[in-house]
């Protein structure tokens, strides 16, 4: 089972609220970096996980991993507490980046137990049970463009499917998001600023027309301060990435991993080639968006 990463390209974020949640607008836009996820049938009732890739070394395969924790609440939503599974991860979605690499594991490990223990759950009701387990992960499922509101979770699929082609710079560490949600709370309180979680209308018609440039000068992420702040190596890549020729560049969600739109495959070949050896880089990747999540068709595109 093969789930995209995403990246946000617009991130409009509101006050905290009572829950410690943010209420957002966020247009989603899944890119052709992904994570892949087998669910193999096991007899004794266990769930298991093996990961390798970017990053794997670095988390736990236990029940705090939250393709462990997809798999444990399926098997009980489903009241069946003998299903067993061995998950095997191969990540290629930076760790902690910014780019839900562990909502995608999530809602691919949903996608394959579901799959493999015959369980007819309908679409609907796997984007509720991955709300339960990160604001990202309904999105991971459905992938494609989606405007999210709520705390992101709640989508409302969106026109728009002219590939966009993107630079991926990723950091040599990863950013924690509630630390760049709490910088966000505290730069915006210190500078007297009224959080804003207005839907970006003019970025969704842009997105329709599929003209990156069009696209480029409204891509928005209320985040970046606070991440720039935690992480002042950004500031010169995103730099970097302009001064090699990129329409636009912009940090990925809560970060670090930043993204540069271009104006077409040969474009993107042109700013990966300059951006490679820029410090504070540690891989560059070309991708294009939107491509669709595993769950595709479980929402109709909406008008918004
Ligand atoms: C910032 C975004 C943008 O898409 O993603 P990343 O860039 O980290 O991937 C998301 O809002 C992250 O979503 P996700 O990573 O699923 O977050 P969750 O597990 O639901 O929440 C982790 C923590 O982030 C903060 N959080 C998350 C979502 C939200 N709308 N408001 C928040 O304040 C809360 O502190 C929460 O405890
Ligand atoms: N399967 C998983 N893959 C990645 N991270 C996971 C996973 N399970 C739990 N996590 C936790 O989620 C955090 C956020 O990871 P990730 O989704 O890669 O980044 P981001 O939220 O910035 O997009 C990690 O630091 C880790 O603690």
């Amino acid at each position: 089972m093969r789930v995209p990463a995403k990246i946000n390209l617009a991130l409009c974020v509101g006050s905290r609220r009572v829950d410690g949640f943010h209420d957002l607008s966020t247009v989603f836009h899944a890119v052709s970096l992904w994570d892949d996820v087998v669910a193999v049938g096991r007899r004794d009732g266990r769930i298991t996980l093996t990961m390798s890739g970017e990053g794997s070394e670095l988390l736990p395969c236990d029940e705090t991993n939250l393709a462990v924790r997809a798999a444990l609440l399926l098997r009980e939503q489903a009241g069946e507490p003998g299903l067993g599974a061995d998950l095997r991860i191969e990540k290629r979605v930076p760790l902690a980046g910014g780019m839900a690499g562990g909502s995608a594991d999530a809602a691919g490990a949903l996608v394959a137990c579901a799959r493999l223990w015959g369980l007819d759950v309908p679409p609907g009701e796997l984007l509720a049970l991955g709300a339960q387990l990160g604001s990202d992960v309904p999105f991971s499922l459905l992938g494609g463009n989606a405007l999210g509101r709520g705390r992101g979770e709640r989508l409302h699929p969106l026109a728009g499917a002219v590939p966009l082609h993107w630079v991926v710079a990723a950091a040599p560490d990863g950013l924690s998001t509630p630390a760049v949600y709490r910088r966000f709370d505290e730069l915006t309180a210190h500078d007297g600023l009224v959080p804003d979680s207005g839907v970006p209308t003019d970025l969704i018609a842009a997105l329709e027309s599929g003209d990156p440039r069009e696209v480029a000068p409204l891509l928005r992420n209320d985040l970046q301060a606070a991440a720039v702040d935690l992480h002042p190596g950004l500031a010169a890549t995103l730099d970097a990435g302009l001064a090699v020729g990129a329409l636009a560049g912009i940090v990925s969600g809560s970060g670090p991993t930043c993204v540069f739109l271009c104006a077409d495959e040969r474009h993107a070949g042109a700013v990966a080639g300059g951006l490679s050896s820029a410090r504070g880089v540690r891989a560059v990747q070309r991708v294009t968006g939107p491509v669709p999540g595993p769950c595709a068709a479980a929402l109709p595109v909406a008008r918004v």
